[in-house]
Parts: structure tokens; C-alpha cells; sequence
């Protein structure tokens, strides 16, 4: 690490970079106009206050995850998905992950998501290093970041360990991972808190992963 001023005063001074932090995985920053982040955000509640509210996840060896979780489209649970829908993946959102591909490869390759995963990050919530595999296909994965920035590592898909590269996600940045990068480990380590702009309406960090089953 260098030395520099503290977090935050230089922000906005240079431009973040869109980046490809592996082959096939391209962070693209800043991504969704604030407005669209208000939308997604508002959408994020209205899911939450339906049938299937936001859950910790116990994982099969008996831990909870700290991240709060729920589907939308196929449900998921660790570690397959079941043969049933709770809420639908609404089309408007599907056709957001197609423009997120298109926007990382250049193509959408006829993505097709049918089925999202939306966590809900609190100051203390983490993610520990896995793969998405559970699904049948090569399609790439779409991540959305809304409110709080986070340290989103993204590694190899050998190991859960080095090497990785650790990213800075902030609120409407894209991050795509597909091709040779498709199945490999990340997480999120940190989330600062607090760090979410005031006008988006959220205390804490969302994330969605749009992806395709093939199932
Ligand atoms: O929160 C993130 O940025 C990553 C979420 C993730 O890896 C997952 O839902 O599988
Ligand atoms: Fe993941």
C-alpha cells in the first residue's frame, strides 16, 4: 500500500476506470445512472416486503450466513437450485443483465437469466470466497452494487486463496465474470459503511446476480 490522503478526499477527483480484472471479468464503474440506482434500490424493498422476505442463509454444516438473501426467478438454496419459482424475475430486469453483458463483451450472447440472487450487506455482513457453480451453463454471471462500497475480491478458479484481485465495488458499478473467469472464487470481505451517497436512500449495501441456470 502507498501512503495518501484519507478515504474519501479524493473522490471524484479522477474518474474511476472501467477495467478487466481477468480475462472475462470486466468491472465497469459507475455503471447505472443514480436514478436507475433509486429504481433497483425501490425494487429491492418491494421484493423484500413479499412472500419471500430477505433470510439469512444456513448453510448445510449449520453456519448462517451474515448476508441477508432472497431469489427472484428459479430459488436457489446451498447448494442447488430447486425446481420452483417464488417470485418471477421480472423482464425488465433480464433485460438489464442482457445490456450488462453487452456492455462488458461488446455482445450480449444472448444472455438469459432466469433466476438473481439479491443480498443485503449490513455493516457487519461479509461474504466469504466461492464459486457459483450450482448452475448448468457458461453464461456469465451480472453483478449489480447499490449503496455502501465494498472491498468484491476476485481470485482464481483454482484456490479460494492468492492470487486475487481486490476490488473496490461502489453503488451502480457492473462487474461481469464469464468465460475463462466464470467459475472462479470471490467474495466480499469488507463493506464500509456509511459510505452509501445519502440521496440513493440506503443504509448498508445491496448486490444482485443475474444469472443463467441452464437448468
Ligand atoms: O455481493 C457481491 O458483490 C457478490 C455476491 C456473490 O458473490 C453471490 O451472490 O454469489
Ligand atoms: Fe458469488
Amino acid at each position: 500500500m502507498t501512503e495518501g490522503p484519507p478515504d474519501g478526499v479524493l473522490d471524484g477527483l479522477f474518474p474511476r476506470e472501467r477495467a478487466v480484472v481477468a480475462p472475462g471479468a470486466v468491472h465497469v464503474p459507475g455503471w447505472l445512472p443514480p436514478e436507475r440506482q433509486r429504481e433497483l434500490v425501490a425494487a429491492c424493498r418491494e421484493w423484500g416486503r413479499g412472500p419471500f422476505p430477505y433470510r439469512h442463509t444456513v448453510l448445510p454444516g449449520g453456519g448462517v450466513m451474515s448476508v441477508r438473501s432472497l431469489c427472484l426467478g428459479r430459488r436457489w438454496e446451498p447448494y442447488r437450485y430447486l425446481d420452483e419459482v417464488g417470485v418471477e424475475l421480472p423482464e425488465w430486469l433480464a433485460a438489464l443483465g442482457r445490456r450488462a453483458v453487452a456492455e462488458a463483451y461488446g455482445d450480449d450472447g444472448g444472455f438469459a437469466p432466469d433466476t438473481a440472487l439479491v443480498n443485503f450487506y449490513d455493516a457487519d455482513a461479509r461474504m466469504g470466497m466461492h464459486q457459483d457453480k450450482e448452475e448448468r451453463s457458461g453464461a456469465p454471471v451480472v453483478s449489480l452494487s447499490l449503496g455502501d462500497r465494498c472491498v468484491f475480491r476476485f481470485g482464481n478458479t483454482e484456490t479460494r486463496g492468492k492470487p486475487y484481485t481486490d476490488v473496490e465495488l461502489r453503488s451502480g458499478d457492473l462487474f461481469v465474470f464469464g468465460g475463462p473467469s466464470r467459475f472462479a472464487y470471490h467474495g466480499v470481505p469488507k463493506v464500509y459503511p456509511g459510505t452509501a451517497d445519502p440521496a440513493l436512500g440506503l443504509t448498508g449495501r445491496l448486490n444482485l446476480t443475474l444469472r443463467q441456470t441452464g437448468l
